[in-house]
């Protein structure tokens, strides 16, 4: 008898382990916790103290006999009648299958009565007793009488093998197969698959089986099932949700504030008041690092800048997932009022859904007039509170720092309302500022601390990138060695470069975050490849049908005023079944870079009247895939949305010529027609060609082949310096020195 461990003892002899345990060390033996074995001697003075002795020493089989005699001796004797009862049945009756059966019945219920009995009786007993043993009275129940024969048998001849305990709960994977359940149940597959054979499902070891399959197994094991929650590591947007929208230990945060306006208007100037004049005794002196974000201090409060980004960074930070702005503050300067880009910081700002705080700028200059920037701006819907409306307004200087703190109350004031909170126990999840590759230090990344604290030594998945936080320091350039939510810090130790707006979480583990990174990498690349899903007039009537739109976003640019308001106000009168036209943004000018942005951001179409896009906005709507529609007539604009919302835009073509055939030689045949013998000159021709027949540059045709062969056989293309025979479709006119010119019609992609 080998050693025995505590909880099979208490298992065996219906005790606590605990009290085993207790009573174990209270003798001064040398146990640690249930799993510990005691010795032969120290299990006997065990048995003697809870007054079971009896049957450490036999063997399994044995006791298992023993154990049933306990509740019924007589049974025991009568199994074992009938034991030797199925040997003669089944040896001896094989001729005579209905004497068989009635044999096999009466025994049958004989012993099942007396098994039923044992198996009730003895049942928490034997449970608690040894599985193994509990097994084989369970064939009782459930064996045809040949089946339990053979087991019977197979139980008196081979010896049992050891086998360790099944494990009290089975955490298991949907789709494993009965080998790897046969490891983990610490069971032989091959055991795995007569049991399931047992419960009907017939299998080998290597079949995957579903999850109720593998919790049907468990309960007949008799043990708990649970499935192991299979994490996709890589939806880093899943987790990044998970971690903030953990609303647990909430505390305080800092808002963060993006600048925005128009060029000059003096974002930069008041940026650089705020970071100079807010500095912080002790800090001062420290060199001042440019990592694309400061925090600023006041009163206690804190206030996480981000550097003006310009609005198409903005944007297209936002179009990578990064909402991160909590307040927008508009510069306006009070001397030039709102100006194209003012209005498109508006629109940024409208579509991320942030406040806007507004800074008239510039007041302490001679030509200031900022209750004009006041009455431009309520015609953009934002109204100051003294004109009813719910605007904060400041007028500023950012040169002067005349107001400035008022600024920043007006900040912390909005940040109350707004109650921004986070909790800071919890792994880091945040947002990427801003990236680059440093020489001496590899990727360096400014990141955005949005929930949770980060560490150095974090194992971290950046966007498609990982690696492990090497150092952390915040704009001043001092090493931190954790950081809390909105604090801006600039790390290293990432494996690549990720870009602005990637989200950042990290893991418990390095490796779990490596996968992660790792299969993010490989999905960005599968993902690129096959990017084609935004909006465009062409996909637009299907994305209407599968009831993905119920409004039609457009930026609208024009050469004047006039026609961006007509546009507009006839764009969003359509309404086809309910689906409406949105104008995001709509200004004169060029499609610039910042547009496409929005677009791609708001997955919306960009309508040019009379305008062009410059190259940057076409290259990069190029690669964004956004649908930008040129058009000199007001009215084909609308024409074309209403009827691309109707799914009805016939599809562009254009024509390719694709090669010439010069005609050298004519054969008339009576079934055929006319059949040209000639050179392809350049190019090719193909048998699904269309052609332009042209003698003397002069086009006396045009249609398709009929037939296209190289000496007699039929072929589907001849190319440049190649003889071949046509004959075209219903013409037979050809005459010797005609060209055969080929061309095919190509779709135009969409731009
Ligand atoms: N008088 C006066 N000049 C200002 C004020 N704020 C900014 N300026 C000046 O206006 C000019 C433009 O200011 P910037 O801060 O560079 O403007 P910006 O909006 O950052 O411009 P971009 O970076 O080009 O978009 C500079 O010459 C500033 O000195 C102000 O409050 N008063």
């Amino acid at each position: 008898m080998g050693k025995k461990r505590i909880y099979e003892l208490s298992k065996e002899m219906r005790v606590a382990s605990k009290k085993i345990l207790d009573t174990a060390r209270s003798k001064g033996m040398d146990v640690k916790n249930h799993m510990s074995t005691l010795s032969d001697s120290d299990e006997k003075v065990i048995r003697n103290i809870f007054g079971k002795n009896t049957n450490h020493s036999k063997k399994p089989s044995e006791r298992h006999h023993n154990n049933n005699s306990m509740n019924n001796n007589s049974n025991q004797h009568q199994q074992s009648n009938n034991h030797s009862n199925d040997h003669v049945n089944n040896n001896h009756n094989n001729g005579n299958h209905a004497n068989n059966h009635v044999n096999n019945n009466h025994s049958n219920n004989n012993q099942k009565s007396n098994f039923n009995n044992n198996f009730k009786q003895g049942k928490k007993n034997k449970k608690k007793f040894n599985k193994r043993h509990n097994r084989h009275n369970r064939f009782a129940g459930m064996y045809t009488k040949n089946q339990r024969i053979r087991q019977n048998n197979k139980k008196n001849k081979a010896p049992e093998r050891k086998e360790r305990p099944l494990p009290e709960t089975f955490v298991y994977n949907a789709g494993m197969n009965a080998q790897e359940i046969g490891k983990a149940l610490h069971r032989e597959p091959a055991e795995i698959v007569k049991k399931l054979f047992m419960l009907g499902i017939m299998v080998n070891q290597n079949v995957s089986l579903d999850k109720d399959t593998i919790e049907l197994l468990a309960a007949d094991y008799g043990i708990k099932a649970e499935e192991k929650e299979v994490v996709n590591v890589s939806d880093l947007d899943k987790f990044f949700e998970e971690e903030e929208n953990n609303k647990e230990h909430q505390e305080d945060r800092a808002p963060v504030v993006t600048i925005m306006g128009h060029v000059d208007h003096g974002k930069t100037t008041l940026l650089d008041y705020l970071r100079n004049s807010h500095i912080t005794a002790g800090e001062a002196g420290g060199i001042t690092q440019a990592i694309g974000a400061y925090q600023l201090k006041k009163d206690g409060k804190t206030i996480t800048f981000l550097d003006t980004p310009g609005h198409a960074a903005f944007t297209a930070m936002r179009a990578r997932g990064a909402d991160i702005t909590d307040i927008t503050i508009l510069v306006v300067a009070a001397d030039d009022g709102v100006m194209p880009q003012t209005i498109e910081a508006i629109d940024h700002a409208k579509a991320a859904k942030t406040p806007i705080i507004v800074a008239i700028n510039k007041i302490d200059k001679p030509g200031a007039n900022p209750n004009h920037v006041i009455e431009q701006l309520t015609g953009h819907g934002l109204v100051p509170e003294d004109w009813g409306g719910d605007t904060i307004f400041v007028e500023i200087s950012a040169k002067m720092g005349t107001n400035v703190d008022e600024l920043i109350d007006m900040i912390l004031l909005e940040s109350d309302v707004m109650e921004l909170k986070a909790n800071p126990d919890q792994n880091a999840a945040g947002s990427v500022i801003e990236a680059r590759l440093d020489r001496g230090r590899g990727p360096v990344a400014t990141l955005l601390v949005q929930q949770g604290t980060m560490h150095v030594g974090d194992p971290i998945v950046v966007g498609d990138t990982f690696g492990r936080v090497r150092t952390m320091m915040n704009e001043k350039g001092k090493n931190l060695d954790k950081a809390t939510p909105s604090t801006p810090i600039e790390v290293t130790g990432l494996n690549d470069v990720p870009e602005a707006g990637d989200r950042f979480i990290v893991f418990d583990d390095e490796k779990t975050a490596r996968a992660a990174g790792e299969e993010r990498a490989k999905e960005a690349q599968m993902e690129e490849r096959k990017k084609n899903n935004s909006v465009t007039l062409d996909n637009l009537f299907d994305s209407i049908k599968e009831g993905e739109k119920k409004e039609v976003d457009v930026i609208i640019k024009a050469d004047v005023q006039g026609s961006v308001e007509a546009l507009a106000s006839s764009l969003q009168k359509i309404d086809v079944e309910g689906v409406k036209v949105n104008i995001v943004h709509s200004s004169v000018g060029a499609i610039n870079e910042s547009d496409v942005a929005l677009a791609e951001a708001s997955n919306a179409i960009i309508l040019g009247f009379n305008v062009r896009a410059t190259s940057q906005a076409r290259e990069q709507a190029d690669t964004d895939k956004v649908d930008i529609r040129l058009h000199q007539v007001i009215y084909d604009a609308i024409d074309e949305v209403e009827s691309a919302m109707k799914g009805m835009l016939a599809p562009k073509y254009k024509e390719v010529v694709t090669g010439e055939v010069e005609v050298r030689q004519l054969y008339k045949a009576s079934k055929v027609g006319t059949i040209a013998g000639g050179m392809v000159t350049s190019g090719y021709v193909r048998s699904d060609s269309k052609i332009r027949l042209i003698r003397d540059n002069v086009v006396v045709y045009n249609g398709e082949l009929n037939s296209l062969k190289r000496f007699k056989d039929d072929t589907k293309e001849v190319k440049q310096g190649f003889e071949c025979g046509l004959t075209i479709e219903n013409y037979n006119d050809i005459k010797e020195g005609d060209v055969v010119e080929a061309y095919k019609m190509e779709q135009i992609p969409v731009k």
